[in-house]
């Protein structure tokens, strides 16, 4: 459970970092109407040093603290001066009972104090905050302590100190353990309480060590044996430590809580007319918090990584945050004749009023800008000096009695608040890069470029086998292919054999032919002598029996001859029947086979030829392929060859970088470690080292020196290194990434780089594709950057951004994810030219639906997107190039519009009503204001609204529209 709660904390943090993001465009809708969250820090520099210039010159709200944490020049060292509160202690039994009256009056919304001498004599004093007796002790941590914690979290030291007269309630204030009653609990446990909500155990740790300064002596509460521990001051940092006393390394808070206890148990407390446990020394508790960052741990999200400075979080290094925070419960100051004490408690005021007039006496001098600080007068001086005119955030709070009877007291303690507020501190940023964890990160990258280069070589191998198997899977067609040729040729052979055999017929044919006719030929010579002989049979009738006889013979031989012609005749027509039957036979036989033969001649050469053809072309295509393939491959081979060695080189680059930046760092910290030291030694004669200005220059140099080689890692890291990242399978890694990528955009120089160099492209397929809620509020939050430049916004809208945002918008609750969405598409609607775009991808739906979350932070954006949206519309209008109803209204934006435009924040208000006047500048819009009650709005708007322009705006509305003008008229 308590874990949790931890991480819990921790993962709102990173949103914070998108405020700052968002506020470019932000000033370009309405610079005024942006809401300063509590760790936001403003980009322009204007802002920025006006802002620093207020609370130099006494801004006195505790409120506005955490504003005063910025450094004009680097981010991460800066300027704060002491802030300074007052709280009244309720009047005791004794005091109710007396006859004194109150000697201070209190004005909390004016945080003034007013202390009465007498009747005639009234003096006010301003602080950062006063706390009346009925003050909580929750109100009065989180006005005083809380920020100087948040502070120790970011890695700077802090103090929390309590001053004041004995019996005011300093211990109570600081040191109550509220063991029955956990409202009555004091700073130091709820500073501890605060510790713990926001660090990881197992990655960060928490010691403490507790002591007293009684006498003189430090003494160790949690080891009370040990006394008289040595006070050292680092030369190099001027830090102040006590090496010989214990360090607790803390669990959990009931730890703490019983640590505490005992320590208190050791602490010395004696019985006074003023206090009946009255401390009779200053407690110092110091807690030390280290936390590390960008390691290879799980849920290292940083309430730091918030893009606030330009730290080492923001170029995911691994780094160690080191910081201490000192709260101090103070002895109280008192008049030994109203005391009452004696015998050895003389002899200890006497020690605790010589510790606080030295106190005192620095902090005039500080005050004062004195170049000589009496710090060596005294223990609580040398222990302290970090706290007042050091690098330490301090926050001091003053405790008074409300009693005239001690007015010369309280006096005296007003006063040294009021001095104390004079006093200014330079915190400076503890951050350590983690060397470790660093060499790990590119270890494991470099493990990982290996695995994957072999992978990929194998791969290859793979092809190349497959390639292989497909040539001789060829080879075996082209064998097949030459068998069918083969074929080809033998059928060809079978053709020619068949037409000799045709021709051979046809010969005997015409031999046949010729036999006929010569026996037709006889024929005819028979019959001509069978004529000559009848001629003679009736030339000679005496020869007639002769005649006959011969006639008959003749005639016999004619009829045999007739016979045998005739037989001849039968057998030349059956040989001719015959004939033509083997003609015609042979000429169909000639025919069929002729044709099956050129039939299956041709059909086969085609088909050999198609085959042929196409084995050929695909051979000679395959051939080429794996020319080109092995061509490809041994290139690919060489790429890869090249990109190992690119890597190796990298690595080694960064090695070498992370040794230079190692030895610069060394070096920084003696350079700094010497200046500081060299103020020590020179402390008599110099001034401080923040008021001299060619100090705190070379310091900015060393600081701007250091911060330029982070830039020059992080440019040979290079984007096109970080954003492969994007796809790693490792969300750890992705995550840190996507993070690295929004910071940079937030940066308008690298808005267009990134686009460039395929971030757009990279964050698009992320949103896409991811399922982690983180990696969807970071990326909204990268894209809602790169939305900030104009040149980005089509190629954002076009490559299909805003569809991809409102789907996610559709999906979640998380506030912070719609912000940046929200966000994102509000600058998007500042582009007239993506209006027709923005509607059609659902991004004014997605804005409409948003607003339903009810997230204060989320409205504010997507008002900020309708003011956008309608004042490029009204210009539309105006320039003549557009016309029509709004789509804003079309969409059904102006029914919210018109019935929240008084309801929300007043930037939000702002914004409404900045979208309801643009509105109503189009007549086409007319109608649509007047039937859901614009009007009144408009004229509400006309003489309320906080902006005369907008004011302006409504009138002009109002007065040259003329739907307007009779509606006026008629109601
Ligand atoms: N704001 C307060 N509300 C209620 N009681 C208070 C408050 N401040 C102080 N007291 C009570 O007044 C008494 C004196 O307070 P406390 O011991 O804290 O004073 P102190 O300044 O630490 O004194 P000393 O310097 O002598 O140690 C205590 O009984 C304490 O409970």
């Amino acid at each position: 459970m308590f874990t949790e709660s931890r991480n819990k904390l921790q993962l709102k943090s990173p949103s914070s970092s998108f405020l700052l993001a968002l506020l470019p465009c932000q000033r370009i809708a309405d610079p005024l109407s942006i809401p300063f969250p509590s760790r936001f820090i403003p980009s322009s520099p204007n802002l920025r040093s006006k802002l620093s210039r207020s609370l130099k010159h006494g801004s006195n709200d505790l409120g506005t603290l955490k504003l005063s944490i910025l450094d004009e020049e680097t981010g991460r060292n800066y300027s704060v001066r002491v802030r300074v509160a007052v709280r009244v202690r309720p009047k005791n039994t004794e005091e109710l009972n007396s006859d004194f009256a109150d000697c201070v009056e209190l004005q909390p919304e004016l945080k003034r104090l007013k202390l009465k001498k007498n009747n005639w004599s009234l003096e006010s004093y301003k602080f950062d905050e006063v706390f009346t007796q009925s003050a909580s002790q929750r109100r009065v941590y989180e006005a005083v302590a809380k920020p100087v914690v948040e502070s120790v979290l970011d890695g700077y030291n802090g103090t929390v100190m309590a001053y004041g007269q004995t019996g005011t309630g300093k211990t109570y204030t600081v040191g109550q353990l509220g063991k029955n009653d956990p409202s009555e609990r004091g700073i130091m446990v709820r500073a501890l309480e605060g510790i713990f909500a926001n660090t990881t155990a197992g990655s960060d740790t928490v010691t403490i060590s507790y002591l007293q300064l009684y006498l003189e002596s430090v003494q160790d509460l949690l080891s009370p044996e040990k006394t008289n521990i040595p006070i050292v001051e680092d030369p190099k940092t001027g830090e102040v430590s006590l090496p010989g006393s214990a360090v607790v390394q803390l669990n959990d808070l009931d730890h703490f809580l019983e640590l505490l206890q005992a320590g208190e148990a050791n602490r010395h407390a004696a019985n006074t007319k003023l206090n009946t446990e009255s401390s009779r020394s200053h407690a110092m508790l110091v807690v030390h918090v280290h936390r590390s960052f960008g390691g290879k741990k799980e849920n290292e999200v940083s309430s730091l990584s918030d893009g606030t400075n330009d730290n080492l979080a923001s170029h995911h290094v691994p780094h160690i945050l080191k910081s201490k925070l000192l709260i101090v419960d103070l002895a109280g100051s008192e008049r030994i004749d109203k005391s009452g004490i004696e015998g050895r408690m003389i002899e200890e005021t006497k020690f605790i009023n010589l510790s606080l007039t030295s106190l005192g006496k620095c902090i005039n001098a500080l005050a004062e800008n004195n170049p000589y600080i009496p710090t060596r007068d005294s223990k609580l001086t040398r222990l302290l000096r970090d706290s007042f005119g050091g690098s330490a955030r301090t926050s001091l709070i003053v405790t008074v009695g409300p009693s005239a009877q001690y007015y010369s007291e309280t006096a005296s303690t007003i006063l040294f608040g009021q001095r104390a507020m004079k006093v200014v501190n330079t915190v400076k940023l503890k951050e350590e890069v983690d060397y470790e964890s660093l060499c790990k990160k590119l270890e494991y990258h470099v493990d990982y470029l290996t695995s994957e280069t072999d992978r990929q070589q194998k791969l290859r191998e793979i092809e190349r086998e497959q390639m292989e198997k497909k040539l001789k899977e060829q080879e075996a067609l082209i064998v097949e292919t030459k068998i069918f040729v083969s074929k080809y040729e033998y059928l060809e052979k079978q053709k020619n054999h068949w037409e000799l055999e045709a021709k051979k017929l046809l010969k005997e044919l015409n031999i046949q032919k010729n036999e006929n006719d010569r026996l037709s030929q006889e024929i005819g010579h028979l019959e001509e002598n069978f004529k000559q002989i009848k001629q003679q049979e009736l030339e000679s009738s005496t020869h007639q029996k002769i005649l006959a006889d011969m006639t008959n013979t003749y005639q016999k031989n004619i009829a045999e001859l007739i016979n045998q012609l005739e037989s001849e005749r039968s057998h030349c027509t059956n040989l001719e029947e015959q004939l033509s039957v083997m003609k015609k036979s042979l000429s169909d036989n000639i025919k069929s086979v002729q044709e099956r033969i050129v039939d299956d001649l041709a059909r086969e050469n085609s088909k050999l030829n198609e085959i042929a053809t196409s084995k050929i072309q695909s051979l000679e295509v395959m051939n080429r392929e794996l020319l080109m393939e092995k061509d490809f491959l041994n290139k690919e081979l060489e790429s890869l060859k090249d990109k190992l060695l690119d890597e190796e080189r990298q690595r080694r680059c960064l090695e070498g970088e992370i040794v230079k930046l190692k030895k610069f760092l060394i070096d920084g910290n003696a350079e700094n470690g010497s200046k500081r030291s060299h103020w020590a030694e020179n402390s008599t004669s110099s001034t401080l080292p923040f008021e001299n200005p060619s100090k705190s220059h070379k310091s900015r140099e060393s600081v701007s020196a250091q911060k330029d080689t982070i830039s020059k890692i992080f440019e040979e890291v290079g984007l096109s290194n970080i954003l492969p990242l994007l796809k790693s399978e490792e969300l750890d890694v992705q995550i840190h990434a996507v993070k690295v990528v929004a910071n940079l955009a937030a940066e308008d120089i690298n808005q267009e780089r990134i686009v460039k160099e395929g971030g757009l492209d990279a964050l698009l397929i992320l949103l896409e594709i991811s399922k982690d809620a983180t990696v969807h509020r970071i990326t909204a939050g990268a894209l809602a950057n790169l939305a900030m430049n104009g040149s980005n916004q089509s190629l954002i809208v076009s490559k299909g951004g805003t569809r991809l945002l409102a789907n996610i918008a559709s999906k979640t609750e998380d506030p912070q994810t719609l912000r940046m969405i929200a966000g994102a598409i509000a600058n998007l609607c500042g582009n007239e030219k993506l209006h027709v775009m923005l509607k059609k991808d659902s991004g004014i739906k997605a804005l409409l639906q948003m607003m339903k979350s009810g997230h204060s932070e989320v409205i504010a954006q997507v008002a900020r997107g309708f003011a956008n949206f309608a004042k490029c519309e009204s210009r539309g209008i105006a320039q003549g190039y557009q016309k029509g109803k709004s789509v804003l209204i079309e969409e059904g934006a102006l029914y919210w519009m018109i019935t929240n435009s008084s309801t929300y924040s007043a930037s939000t208000r702002r914004h409404i009503e900045l979208a309801l006047c643009h509105l109503a500048q189009n007549e086409d819009n007319a109608l649509d204001l007047i039937r859901g009650g614009g009007i009144k709005e408009l004229i509400r708007i006309s003489q309320d609204s906080s902006k005369e322009e907008t004011r302006n705006l409504a009138k002009k509305a109002l007065d040259s529209n003329s739907s307007f003008s009779s509606e006026m008229y008629t109601s």
